[in-house]
């Protein structure tokens, strides 16, 4: 049975940020991610999981200036300092919620430019070893150029690739159904070929980004998908609610009240 956590930045959004715990541990989630807990400090965001007994499943490094249209920073030539900076920052968030896994972002760049190539690498590589001492994750995940265009990380394979050669214990793949859908299809070959090396799953609707189950991917086979490949970890619900979270929950409902996945 998967371990959903809702996805506090597009779900709940009827409710301030910080009431949204409580909202989604009334509505049966017992996780919750989100993009960017910043806005807040670390101990609004551990009180409110304790608060309302959630575990936090993941959520980003600081991306850089988003307002301005960043959305990452690792793989931008001198911006390493900064990376590094976000890092620390991330981390003492992590301290506070006890995740286990941080997402860290690439950045607008070409994939094929190889300064680009060399820097995120290189941020990487850093951020693994530096969030490995802490004993967290560090997790990629490849987005499509539809919602992202530009985005460096464009591709499972590339991905994949970066994460063979680093070989580090603690690199993952963020595997977001979503983008494999609309990047590659061939979702569940896909999921059996990578499950050695996902860190984090998440789940919408393709075409619209809405529900699971409301699109043209059969989810809850992915879900059943997921538990025969014996995946323990969360399935973020990173999907734009069609018309209320409450009233879209009925897809849910089967697996309120899932396991206790760190
Ligand atoms: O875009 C996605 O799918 C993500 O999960 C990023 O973390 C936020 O944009
Ligand atoms: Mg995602």
């Amino acid at each position: 049975m998967p371990r959903f956590a809702a996805n506090l930045t597009l779900m709940f959004t009827e409710h301030a940020f910080l009431d949204r715990f409580a909202a989604a541990a009334d509505a049966g989630f017992r996780a919750v991610e989100f993009l960017f807990p910043y806005a807040h400090p670390p101990e609004a965001i551990g009180e409110r999981l304790r608060r309302n007994g959630l575990t936090q499943a993941l959520f980003n490094l600081p991306p850089g200036d988003w307002a301005a249209g960043e959305r990452g920073i690792a793989a931008l030539p001198g911006r390493f300092a900064d990376l590094q900076a976000g890092v620390e920052t991330g981390l003492l968030y992590a301290e506070a919620t006890g995740v286990a896994r941080l997402h860290l972002m690439a950045g607008l760049a070409d994939h094929d430019d190889p300064e680009a190539q060399a820097a995120y690498r290189r941020s990487v590589a850093w951020a693994a070893e530096r969030v490995g001492r802490a004993g967290l994750n560090l997790v990629l995940e490849p987005i499509n150029a539809r919602n992202m265009p530009g985005y460096f990380l464009d591709d499972f394979g590339a991905a994949a690739a970066l994460i063979a050669a680093l070989n580090l214990p603690n690199l993952k793949l963020q595997f977001d159904l979503y983008h494999c859908q609309i990047m590659h299809g061939d979702v569940t070959m896909r999921l059996r070929q990578l499950m050695p090396i996902i860190g984090h799953v998440q789940t919408a609707s393709v075409p619209e980004r809405h529900e699971p189950g409301t699109g043209e991917m059969n989810d809850a086979f992915l879900f059943a998908e997921l538990d025969r490949l014996g995946y323990d970890g969360f399935v973020g619900c990173e999907y734009n609610p069609r018309a209320g979270t409450t009233e879209g929950l009925g897809w849910f409902t089967p697996y309120r009240d899932g396991g206790t996945a760190q």
